[in-house]
């Protein structure tokens, strides 16, 4: 813990409002602080959010195999395109990391975010959904694969040895790929087609957050500390309307940069005073000198966030009004909760409580989602997800208000397969709503095309004491992590789309962005 002796910045000095609970002699100030930030990494730990050794050499081994699988797919396709002797040599791809795990904050349960970066003549069409996808199905590492190829960034999403991997393709106007590519040299984005500059920009994000931070360690501690904030306080999940990964890593890079000798504790505590008090929709920027001006924040989201790279676009989000006021509200708890930290009987565990739905709300709206077998069901709770914001916004629309709870359930007793969702709604008008309607409605407005065999829906509104005691994150249910297979909807062949992208906008791989949130990032 070396490093929070020497990065020390006194609390009460960053809080000269003086609404700290403590007062001492800046030395027990120190001490005290540096006790919290010991104790924050101990919980890190204890909830195991850091994984161990082994499963570290295990993600490196999955990503040195595909580095090694991906060399030996340029070949062949060099091979089968018939090029020069010469060329054959040299030509070489390679897979750059990123999201989760290129920003070191990845936990046990993470996908690895990995791009494969492939020459001039290796096609995303042919090459890369055809060549490389036989050539990865016929590993004995590799499970599950499948090829989303209309999402606004196509990729292949398979299991290697067990790991969720994404893998959407680059392709660079040279033949030979660096295997520590630069990817802000202009050499390799000249002329670059639009899909691959979109694949790109997840990972020339990612790296340029990790430089924009004035300390990596700390950063990643930060970030690993707000996540499991917002995973616990129900605000994680883009599809639910709330943060995804991207935007919590800049809203942290953020305070980072800021504070440069700032401690875990003392970072932790500026988050939430910043944020709670941000005049939003003003933008979340990064300071980076290459920035160029931006689009006017309030056409893009309620909680405006820049990406840190040309062409300084915004994270793409699905935050509506219900969602962004509860995201101000944990920003105000969290505010609340760490201004005492100094405090002698002070309680990590307080900030990271599960956010108490059947005591906040006593009515739910219950979302049933059932099919015969697991692998039905991922691709009909991916796809219903994916039109998850249309809901949000009707019963916002009826009443005024209603709490997406990320988290989904499993009903035991229920026959089939099945994930539940209860949303929280406002007491008033909650006997009013025609559900039956509602359901209708959702269905037809959202025009689901989806004809798999078995995927059933059924909305309902329920007491608060019918809530399971049990559940599971949904950001942990990655063995259902699917894509939306292919359909058929009135004899035409409905294109595959990325489980979570059809009509929402969900991360930055959105197809069809609603009006109010146009498409403005990476
Ligand atoms: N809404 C978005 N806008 C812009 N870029 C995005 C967006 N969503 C994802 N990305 C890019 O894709 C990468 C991977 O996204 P992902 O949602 O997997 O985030 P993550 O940080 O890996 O979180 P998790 O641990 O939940 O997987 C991000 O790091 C970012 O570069
Ligand atoms: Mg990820
Ligand atoms: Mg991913």
């Amino acid at each position: 813990m070396e490093f929070i002796d020497n990065r020390h910045v006194n609390i009460s000095n960053v809080d000269p409002s003086g609404v700290l609970g403590f007062r001492g002699t800046p030395d027990v100030i120190l001490r005290m602080e540096m006790e919290r930030s010991i104790s924050l990494f101990q919980m890190m730990g204890d909830e195991g959010l850091v994984p161990s050794p082994e499963e570290e050499r295990k993600r490196r081994n999955a990503i040195d195999k595909l580095k090694q699988i991906v060399k030996e797919w340029v070949k062949t396709v060099a091979y089968r395109r018939a090029l020069p002797e010469r060329f054959l040599r040299f030509a070489s791809g390679t897979i750059l990391t990123y999201g989760s795990y290129g920003l070191g904050v990845h936990n046990p349960e993470s996908d690895i975010d990995a791009l494969c970066v492939g020459p001039c003549f290796a096609t995303i069409a042919e090459d890369f959904f055809i060549v490389l996808h036989n050539m990865l199905a016929s590993r004995p590492e590799v499970s599950d694969i499948h090829c989303v190829k209309g999402a606004k960034v196509p990729l292949m999403r398979f299991k290697f040895d067990g790991i969720s991997i994404d893998l959407p393709y680059a392709r660079l106007r040279v033949i030979s790929i660096p295997e520590d590519v630069d990817v802000f040299n202009p050499f390799f984005l000249k002329n670059i087609d639009d899909t691959s500059r979109k694949s790109l920009s997840g990972v020339r994000a990612n790296r340029r957050i990790l430089q924009l931070v004035p300390n990596v360690e700390i950063f990643q501690a930060v970030l690993r500390c707000i996540k499991l904030w917002a995973k616990k306080r129900g605000v994680y999940g883009n599809l639910l309307g709330f943060f995804g990964g991207v935007h919590l890593a800049v809203l942290s890079a953020f305070i980072c940069q800021r504070h440069p000798t700032a401690s875990l504790s003392a970072l932790i505590f500026i988050f939430f005073k910043t944020f709670a008090l941000w005049p939003w929709p003003t933008p979340v920027v990064l300071q980076d000198g290459d920035a160029w001006p931006f689009i006017p924040a309030y056409k893009v989201s309620w909680m405006p966030i820049q990406l840190p790279c040309s062409p300084y676009g915004f994270c793409h989000s699905n935050i509506v009004r219900s969602t962004f006021l509860k995201i101000k509200t944990e920003f105000r708890r969290g505010h609340m909760l760490t201004k005492d930290m100094l405090r002698p009987d002070f309680d990590w565990n307080i900030l990271f409580e599960p956010f108490p739905y059947p005591r906040i709300y006593g009515k739910f709206v219950k979302i049933f989602l059932s099919a015969s077998d697991k692998d039905e069901l991922g691709d009909w709770v991916g796809y219903v997800k994916s039109r998850f914001r249309c809901l949000i916004i009707k019963l916002e629309e009826l009443l005024g208000f209603c709490d997406p709870n990320p988290t989904e359930y499993v009903d035991v007793d229920a026959l089939e397969s099945n994930a539940v969702f209860y949303w929280g709604l406002p007491p008033a008008r909650t006997d009013m709503i025609d559900i039956g309607h509602v359901e209708e409605e959702f269905l037809k407005n959202t025009n689901i095309v989806y004809q798999g065999p078995t995927g059933k829906m059924k909305l309902s509104v329920v007491q608060a004491d019918e809530l399971p005691q049990k559940a599971h994150f949904a950001g942990e249910r990655r063995s259902v992590k699917p894509c939306w297979r292919i359909a058929r909807s009135n004899q035409r062949i409905v294109p595959a789309y990325y489980k979570y992208h059809p009509i929402c906008v969900d991360r930055y791989l959105t197809t069809n962005a609603s009006p109010e949130y146009p498409s403005a990032g990476g």
